[in-house]
């Protein structure tokens, strides 16, 4: 039998985009619907764990041969014209724009929020519990770097809850005016940036003057003041502020990992696969840590990570901050974080949200300037 010709594969493509564009509207209705009933109920629009369940389950329904990277960045796009239909999601983040905080965000919320780029992360913060903005998004952890000390200390001091994470690749490129790595005279980077790209820039950029700034987006505006200036930043950066890409990718370590918390204040719903974010200070005497954490096994939970940080109102005493797996009103992990919040000096649950995996980061493609994961 012969194939069908481009046009009529063509006319095929057309019929089928009208029939999603009409579902989409229905989709649209019913979100409008749905708006109104929140808005009734005094509830927030963005509800994570919905989301989540709704990404989760068209990914396991789909027969392919659309792959569930694809599938996640169209609802993710879908989603974010949904809160945008029901009200417009204020969104604060550690800018300026194009900053991997920025790229983070986008990565979660999509191009339809309102995003709210802020000088600082104390700000980013002041902007959530002044309800300037319904979400903020920071960083957390760093795979090569270790923990973000001032999101840490923020989260201990306010009342804001974690309600999503995400991990984002972090692929940082030498961006400047120049037109060669030779012609550079100052480098400007974050000095996470520079950490992550020691060795290159020994290698390569030994002859130039290096200028910390508070962010990789500051580094490239900074950058593109001067002709024989250059920044470690991401290419969206460098695009914004007109450089030109003299190398990718010259990070240390391939899979260099940020992992990024979104603050809120709504409870999630569960959606079974959750991740439960807690912060802890213990007695200072013997066994203290290990009594919390005896707790925690006993219970079968399993901690993803632990990291701690001096508490800055009482020096030389410690807080901890832990992950563990499953969700904070489940009756195993309530009775278990009960249990361990009674051999504690101070205890707080920081939120409970859905899982996002490590090993699958979401990875901004430097040729399309587009997500993938
Ligand atoms: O189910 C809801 O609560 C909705 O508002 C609908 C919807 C969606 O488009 O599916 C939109 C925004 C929420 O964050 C979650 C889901």
């Amino acid at each position: 039998m012969k194939g069908q010709s481009l046009e009529e594969l063509r006319r095929g493509i057309d019929a089928l985009d009208q029939e999603i564009l009409d579902r989409l509207n229905r989709r649209m209705r019913l979100v409008e619907q749905i708006g109104r009933i929140k808005a009734e109920k005094g509830l927030d629009t963005f509800d994570p764990g919905r989301e989540e369940a709704v990404c989760r389950r068209l990914v396991e329904a789909s027969p392919g041969p659309l792959p569930a990277e694809s599938v996640r960045a169209i609802y993710r796009e879908i989603l974010a014209a949904s809160r945008k239909l029901q009200q417009p999601l204020k969104v604060a983040f550690l800018g300026p724009e194009w900053t991997y905080s920025h790229l983070a965000a986008l990565s979660v919320f999509g191009h339809s929020a309102h995003y709210l780029p802020q000088s600082a992360l104390v700000d980013v913060f002041d902007h959530l519990s002044k309800g300037l903005a319904r979400v903020a998004v920071v960083p957390i952890e760093n795979s090569l770097e270790g923990g973000i000390g001032q999101t840490m200390d923020l989260l201990y001091e306010r009342p804001v809850r974690v309600v999503g994470e995400c991990y984002l690749e972090v692929a940082h490129c030498l961006c400047s005016r120049a037109s060669d790595p030779g012609s550079v005279r100052k480098l400007y980077a974050h000095p996470h940036a520079l950490g992550q790209c020691r060795r290159w820039i020994s290698e390569h950029l030994r002859h130039a003057e290096i200028y910390e700034c508070a962010s990789t987006a500051q580094a490239a505006r900074q950058a593109a003041s001067e002709a024989s200036g250059a920044a470690l930043c991401n290419v969206k950066a460098a695009e914004n502020y007109g450089l030109s890409v003299l190398a990718e990718r010259v990070e240390d370590h391939a899979g260099n990992t940020t992992r990024f918390i979104v603050l809120g204040f709504e409870e999630n719903s569960p959606t079974g696969d959750d991740k439960t974010s807690i912060l802890f200070a213990v007695a200072d005497k013997p066994g203290a840590l290990y009594r919390v954490l005896e707790v925690l096994t006993q219970h079968g939970l399993n901690m993803t990570r632990i990291e701690s940080r001096p508490n800055r109102l009482h020096p030389w005493q410690y807080l901890f901050f832990a992950d563990i797996g499953g969700y904070e009103r489940d009756e195993r992990v309530r009775a278990a974080l009960e249990e361990a919040a009674s051999r504690t000096t101070f205890f707080k649950i920081l939120g409970s949200y859905p899982r996002a995996n490590p090993r699958h980061p979401i990875r901004f493609d430097l040729e399309r300037s587009r997500f993938g994961g």
